[in-house]
Formats: C-alpha cells, structure tokens, sequence
C-alpha cells in the first residue's frame, strides 16, 4: 500500500507535531491483530495549543467570503477523490469493514465537502417586520467560533467530514479529535486539506490513546476559547457532551412485506461494517402471518455471508473492531442463550477466521429480560420477535429510550404513512433502509442525540443567529 498520506504526528497551527511527551500509542489491523503503526499520543495540554491556534484563525478564515470558503472545500473533495483507492485501503486495515465498504465511505466523506462546499454560499439572512413604524430588523447568521470535534472509530471519514465540512462552510474553525483505533485515515484526510489550501491553524487534528480522551473532551467543553461541542460516539460518553449518538433500531417486516426488499434491506441495515453502524438494524419485529417465510428468508441471507480478510473482495463480514466490541457481542448473545433464545444460525466468535470475528447470527425466543433485546450490540447479531397487530409492533418497535433509525416493509400505502409518523426516530426507513446522504438530515430522538448533521440542517449547529435592530427617522 502507498503510505504518501500517513501520518503519525498530529496536525497543529500548519505544523506536524509530536506533542511534549513524545509518547506513542499502537495502531492494529482487526483483522489479524497484527501492527500497523504508532502514533503520537497528546494530551489535553497539548490539544490547548490547537484550540488556541483555532481561536486566532477564527478571525480571518470567517471573514473570507463564503465563495473562498466554498472553494477550498470543493478542491479539498477533489483530493480526496484523486485519492480513493490508497484512502480505502488505508481505511480499511485499520477499521476492519470490507474494501468495498472501505473505499464507499471515502466517497460518502467525500460527498459532504461537495455538498456543504455549496451550502456555504447559501447561509440566508432575512428581515421582519417589528410592530412599529420606526424600527427595522436584520437577522444574519454568523459562525459560532472554535468547534471541537470528536469523532468515533466506525466510521471516522464520514463522520469527520459530515462535521468539519458544515463548520468550515459556516466559518468556523475546528479542532478534531480523532479515535484511538483508527487515527490515520482521519489525520490522512487533515493532510489532504492541506493540501487542498485551507489555511493554518483552521482545520487541526489531535491523535490519543483511550486515556487521554477524556481530558480532551473536558478541554473542550471547559475552554471558553471553544464555542461549540460536536460529538459522536455510545450514548455512555455522550451524555456527558453533547450529541450524536447510538442507536437500537427496528426493523419491522409486516404481512404485506416485500421479501426480497426485506433481504437486501437486512444485508445493508444489519450487516454494513459487521453490525457496527449507529443506524444497524438490530431487532426484527416480523408478523405472524409472514413469519415463518421471512425467518427462512433472512436466515439463508445470513448464512450465505462470508467472513474473511477485508481486502478480500469476496468477504462480506469482517472482523469487529477491538475486543472490547467482540467481547460485548458474545456477552449479549451468551446473556440471550441462557435466557431460552434460540439460536437459528451463528452465535458463536469464529476463532477459525481470526481472533476479532463473530459469527453472523439469527436468534429466536427473544423475551424482555433479555439484555440484547435492549442494548446495542454493535456487531452482526439479528434478534427476531413474532408480533400479531400493528399497534403491537409500533408499541414495542418505540420501546427504547433510543431513536435513530426505524425501518419497516410493507405494501399498505396507508399502513406506510400510519407507520412512518408513529414511529418515534429522527430515521424513517419506509421499504428502504438507505437513510444517510450528504443532502438529507442525520439525527435522532431521545437519547440518541440533539441537532442534525448532513443537508441544509447540518450548517445550524455551527451558525448562530445575530438579530439587528435599527432605529430610523420617518
Ligand atoms: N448518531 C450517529 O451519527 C453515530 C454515528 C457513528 C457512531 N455512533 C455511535 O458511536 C458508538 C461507536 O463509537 P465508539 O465506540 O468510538 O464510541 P465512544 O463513545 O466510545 O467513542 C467515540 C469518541 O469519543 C472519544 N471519547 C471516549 N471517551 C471520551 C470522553 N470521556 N471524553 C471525550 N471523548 C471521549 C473516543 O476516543 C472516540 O473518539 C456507537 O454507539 C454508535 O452507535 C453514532
Ligand atoms: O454509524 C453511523 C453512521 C452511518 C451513516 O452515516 O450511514
């Protein structure tokens, strides 16, 4: 693999550094456990000089028009379009998804500097009438400040890019924290805006191990040189910033389901990146009448799966992330077995393709005291429950305190519109399970966030609004 965009060092004021300590940290490739590299370790005192150097580039970089502004980001994309094949590959042996995966999430990264590389240019202002004669109004809106940015490991392009795209657009300046388990692709893409021309200290990026991430997040909300907090991650961490969070979603196959739909929805909502998505579908309600047909359905779907090395372009599943993420898969579906769940395919690591692998799994007898029915799990783990009514479905479908992502399949265009405003979750998925895309609102209900990323909606949290009135002589 060609190593022109790696980096070990972290991105501060135009400067590679080291950070005081000189500390590193180690990088592994999921898939064998095996080295890829060490990184710099820095810690919070460290990351204050890039807040600081954020602060000071916050004047100029906000006052360039948003046409410069749109321009850096538009050639920034392209970079990273000229760059797909070494990005993918870099993505994927430090994240474990498939090559394919790997090198579709570079372009979806990719598609949010395009998209807010528009959106700059289109930050409205407007005016309204106050209730009296003498008085006019201006209402403009102005970036926030300094952003700090934290990003998770799942998936550390597109959540970088779906973030620092809108707060660079907006005028903002940003300091990424990228995670520990795949630093490089993240400091990859910092490398390539700089070479994309956005100046110094207005995009900077900080690398750490796991110890030292708290002391960062407590950097950023603490630091009154920082304006705004934009994190994604488990709902355990973020509860204690702010948020973009996990999900638990449903997917609900009705009687009139389309099941071929239902497959090929299941290999993207459950399967993409082993299960670890924030929108993977994780409990499958289906109805009585369907049900036998759709289990069949969905478990030869899951057995057909294969695992394997992900630069393999025949492997579908890859390995999990850490043992941290395969200890907790094993865990929940240990819990359900000796709970009385069937097991219907999987349920066990498959130690025979690597130490990180977990079988692509389909359980049955799914009862309530069962803590993978409520807990995300993060990994390629399907739980079926049989339901008779709608009310029924909905009911339990929404019986979460998260709300990400719902999905359901039916043929009943009034069933779909019932269904689809009952449902309580920032994303519908209606016969589809596709629901992110630079254009359109990212975002949950409940604890699974505040505020939407992606679309026109994506700019607001890096925007506030400035109101003017103006006293005049009649
Ligand atoms: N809603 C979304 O858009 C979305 C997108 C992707 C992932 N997710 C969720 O993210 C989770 C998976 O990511 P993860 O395991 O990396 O999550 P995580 O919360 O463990 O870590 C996320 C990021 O926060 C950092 N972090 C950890 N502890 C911190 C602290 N005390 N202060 C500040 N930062 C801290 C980590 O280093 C990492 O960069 C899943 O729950 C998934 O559903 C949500
Ligand atoms: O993990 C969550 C992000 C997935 C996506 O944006 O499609």
């Amino acid at each position: 693999m060609s190593l022109s965009l790696r980096r070990s060092e972290s991105y501060i004021n135009g400067e590679w550094v080291k950070g005081r300590a000189e500390k590193l940290f180690q990088v592994f490739n999921p898939k064998n456990g095996s080295i890829i590299g060490e990184v710099y370790d820095l810690d919070a005192e460290d990351t204050k000089a890039a807040v600081d150097a954020a602060y000071e580039a916050f004047g100029p970089w906000s006052k360039k028009t948003a046409k410069e502004r749109s321009a850096l980001l538009y050639k920034w994309y392209s970079l990273i379009l000229e760059n797909i094949p070494e990005l993918g590959e870099m993505l994927t042996e430090e994240n474990g998804k498939p090559l394919a995966e790997g090198k579709g999430e570079i372009m979806y990264a990719a598609s949010f500097l395009d998209w807010y590389s528009a959106e700059a240019r289109r930050v409205y202002g407007e005016t309204i009438e106050f209730p009296v004669t003498n008085r006019r109004s201006i209402i403009r809106k102005e970036p926030v400040g300094v952003a700090g940015i934290i990003v998770p490991w799942n998936f550390p392009a597109g959540m970088l890019t779906r973030k620092v795209g809108p707060a660079l657009a907006a005028g903002c300046t940003v300091v990424v924290k990228s995670p520990e388990d795949t630093p490089y692709i993240p400091t990859a893409l910092v490398e390539l805006a700089n070479r994309a021309g956005i100046p110094r200290g207005v995009l900077n990026i900080v690398s750490c191990s796991r110890s030292n991430a708290a002391g960062i997040g407590q950097l950023f909300s603490s630091d009154p040189k920082v304006s705004t907090v934009s994190f994604t991650g488990s709902c355990e961490v973020g509860k204690r910033i702010s948020l973009e969070l996990g999900g638990l979603a449903p997917l609900i196959v009705f009687d009139s389901a389309d099941l071929s739909k239902v497959v090929s929805g299941t290999l993207f909502a459950k399967f993409r990146n082993c299960g670890q998505a924030c929108i993977s579908a994780q409990n499958f309600f289906i109805q009585e009448g369907i049900y036998d047909k759709a289990v069949e359905e969905i478990t030869k779907l899951t057995k057909s799966l294969k695992m394997g090395d992900p630069m393999d372009s025949t492997t579908s599943i890859g390995p999990l992330i850490n043992s941290r993420g395969l200890e907790k898969v094993e865990r929940l579906v240990n819990d359900a077995k000796s709970k009385g769940a069937t097991v219907i395919c999987g349920g066990s690591r498959a130690t025979d393709v690597g130490e990180l692998y977990f079988q692509p799994t389909l359980l049955t007898g799914i009862t309530e005291d069962m803590d993978i029915l409520h807990q995300e799990v993060f990994g390629p783990v399907i739980n079926v429950i049989k339901f008779k009514t709608e009310e029924e479905a909905i009911r339990r479908a929404n019986d979460s305190e998260r709300g990400l992502a719902s999905y359901f399949y039916s043929s009943d265009i009034s069933q779909c519109y019932r269904v689809m405003e009952a449902l309580q979750a920032g994303l519908i998925g209606c016969n589809d399970t596709t629901v992110s895309s630079a254009e359109t609102p990212f975002g949950g209900y409940k604890q699974s966030g505040i505020g939407r990323e992606g679309g026109k909606y994506g700019m607001d949290e890096f925007l506030q609004i400035k109101m003017c009135a103006i006293g005049i002589d009649i």
